[in-house]
């Protein structure tokens, strides 16, 4: 069972504004609320391509109570911890570019924490779990890192979607799955990653750190795969991109669905960078009929 795990959860409320303007009263024409944070987003998107996860991490408030019933009105299975927190509101305003802005999150007590980890210690070697998103400022920054290692002494395998330090921390750990995008994994390196070639090169060194499979998404520009047999380049179909928000979420969830159906890995690659897409092209995430309209458009060849 894939599972996915989201300590800083959100409602994403998504503002299109005409012109905006900073300090002055800006009107939005239209607007969206949907659950938020990556595991949630993986989730999701996970359920539209037909595979069953759950989803955990920690709720709270008149925030977490629509999160929950939205999650249940899309039939997501999940095993939240309650907090008596509310779970924040991130804002995406969208107008000639985009602008985000997330709130910190919950403070989570150490008895909540403990929770947490005795449901991942219940996890077993059949099971994956997705660790996606930042951690609320309250929880220690090596939180992932506990879970990653009980994760290592069950044989559960673990997928990682963050960034910075926490990303940092899980790396030299076992990893299933890493999805940085070229600034992330630049970020990790401290160089700038403006090439396929680059990403290759920068991915390798995730590989060799432990990691089975790393895909460098590149925006508009494409996405790599680095294996430890294996290294593809795949483009990006051409569309309008409406909504970013959760597309690189979905490149993990399309990559994910696709192994569970026993694809091969270059199909779960470009399945999973369909999804990505299919996402970017629309205001919410992806449904199964745009990834696979998309798959056509998207060539995937061997590097080297
Ligand atoms: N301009 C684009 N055209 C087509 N597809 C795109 C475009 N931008 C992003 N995508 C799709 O979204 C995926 C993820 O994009 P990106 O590399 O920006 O990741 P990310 O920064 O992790 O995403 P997110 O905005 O969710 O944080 C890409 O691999 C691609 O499938
Ligand atoms: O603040 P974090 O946890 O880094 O990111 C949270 C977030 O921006 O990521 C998702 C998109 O990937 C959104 O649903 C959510 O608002």
């Amino acid at each position: 069972m894939i599972y996915t795990c989201t300590l800083n959860p959100s409602i994403d409320y998504i503002m299109n504004v005409e012109a905006f303007e900073a300090g002055a009263l800006n009107r939005a024409k239209e607007t969206f609320y949907y659950p938020g944070g990556k595991g949630i987003n993986v989730a999701r998107v996970m359920k539209r391509l037909g595979v069953k996860t759950k989803a955990l991490g920690y709720i709270g408030g008149f925030t977490g109570t629509f999160v929950q019933q939205f999650l249940n009105q899309e039939s997501i299975d999940h095993a939240f911890i309650e907090t008596s927190q509310t779970t924040r509101i991130n804002v995406k305003l969208k107008s000639n570019n985009e602008t985000e802005i997330n709130g910190p999150g919950a403070e989570i007590s150490e008895p909540l924490q403990e929770e947490l980890l005795e449901q991942v210690r219940k996890l077993s070697n059949k099971d994956t779990l997705v660790l996606a998103g930042s951690l609320p400022s309250s929880m220690p920054s090596d939180f992932y890192i506990t879970m990653a290692s009980i994760c290592a002494e069950n044989g559960t395998k673990v997928v990682a979607d963050t960034s910075g330090t926490a990303l940092e921390q899980l790396l030299g750990h076992p990893l299933f799955l890493l999805k940085p995008n070229h600034h992330e994994l630049g970020e990790l390196f401290n160089v700038e990653i403006d090439s396929k070639e680059k990403a290759v090169l920068y991915g390798r060194k995730l590989i060799q750190q432990g990691v089975e499979h790393v895909i460098v998404s590149m925006g508009g520009e494409g996405a790599v795969y680095v294996g430890r047999n294996q290294e593809m380049f795949a483009n990006v179909p051409k569309g309008h991109v409406k909504n970013s928000v959760g597309a690189g979420d979905s490149v993990v969830s399309g990559f994910l669905a696709a192994l569970e159906n026993e694809e091969t890995i270059e199909q779960a690659f470009r399945y999973g960078v369909a999804s990505g897409s299919a996402t970017a092209f629309q205001d919410d995430l992806c449904e199964k009929e745009d990834v696979e309209r998309l798959l056509t458009e998207i060539h995937v060849s061997n590097i080297n």
